[in-house]
């Protein structure tokens, strides 16, 4: 008897104890929210993911009156940008070339110009060679004048041969002597360095998807430049058509104060991303954590 009535009390104290957020609460919230993440360039399809997984969380959910809703709300945010920025699959890179059954194991990189693509290839050499792998690059930028000198400098720096052509060349024959290069001394993994180019820049897309055909990567990796904002996820999206990308590198994250391309990318063309650019040095690259990058949203 006692028991029953506890039991009835104790339910009475919880429901008047407690209040339950309402849509129109989390809409209200998630409005100052939005044109917040539109400022720090976020693309709008990954404000409405983000949106509507907040709403998921906070809808409905009872709070004891008198507790910290803004914790709650801050939390289902955290929550929410840390599954979006969580990759379908992941890339262990190391893992990937080792098991890669014959050498060598090619990756071709794509961007724009300026994103940081050679300065990003001469750091991942460095990072393979760490690894202890064997590296060698394809200077398959024939087309910039003093991207092969560029890429030569770079490689002498991180102790990596360059497989060259002159000007002009074709770059996708410059790709396959570097592969046949790799192939005759057992060397574990080709880097192609391929020109920048642009959307309205059609023989270069095609130029491109030569590369891609002749070379059959194992990996495609576009390098981004995170400074770019929301313009590089539209231009990953461009090349993620023309060749399909499996991996993205965003550069200069050093200096990028509003984070919108790290948190759009990945969510825009369903590929992770591996690494991120922190500095000018041959160590900044950092292996992409979603968990360090939430951090650095909402850390002090
Ligand atoms: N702060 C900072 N600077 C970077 C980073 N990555 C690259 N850079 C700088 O960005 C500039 C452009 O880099 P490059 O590697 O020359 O650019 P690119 O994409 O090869 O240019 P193209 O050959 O025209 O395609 C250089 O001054 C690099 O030092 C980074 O993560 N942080």
């Amino acid at each position: 008897m006692l028991g029953k009535l506890k039991e009835k009390l104790g339910s009475f104290v919880e429901r008047v104890s407690q209040t339950e957020i309402s849509e129109k609460d989390v809409e209200n919230a998630l409005w100052d929210l939005e044109i917040e993440l539109l400022e720090a360039d976020v693309a709008l399809e990954t404000v409405e993911e983000l949106k509507e997984r907040i709403k998921e969380k906070l809808v409905g959910q009872k709070v004891k009156i008198g507790t910290n809703k803004k914790a709650i709300v801050e939390n289902a945010v955290r929550e929410a940008v840390l599954e979006v920025l969580t990759p379908e699959k992941r890339i262990d890179l190391i893992e990937l070339i080792r098991s890669k059954g014959e050498k060598p194991f090619v990756i071709a990189f794509v961007g724009f110009n300026g994103s940081g693509k050679t300065t990003t290839i001469a750091k991942l050499a460095h990072w393979l060679k760490k690894n202890g792998l064997g590296v060698v690059i394809a200077a398959s930028d024939t087309f910039r004048a003093g991207a092969i000198e560029q890429v030569e400098e770079h490689a002498k720096r991180v102790g990596v041969k360059v497989i060259k052509h002159s000007y002009g060349a074709d770059p996708a024959a410059v790709a396959y002597d570097a592969i046949q290069h790799a192939k005759a001394r057992n060397i574990d993994v080709v880097l192609i360095d391929t020109a920048g180019r642009n959307e309205l820049n059609r023989n270069l897309m095609d130029e491109m998807k030569k590369i891609a055909r002749v070379t059959n990567p194992d990996l495609v990796i576009f390098v981004g430049d995170s400074l770019a904002g929301n313009s590089v996820v539209e231009q990953a999206k461009q090349f993620n058509e023309a060749v399909k990308i499996d991996g993205v590198i965003l550069t200069k994250l050093d200096a990028d104060a509003r984070g919108g391309a790290a948190l759009s990318i990945s969510h825009a063309i369903g590929a992770p991303i591996l690494f991120v650019g922190v500095g000018q040095g041959y160590d900044d690259l950092r292996p992409f954590d979603e968990k360090w990058f939430v951090e650095r949203i909402f850390g002090e």
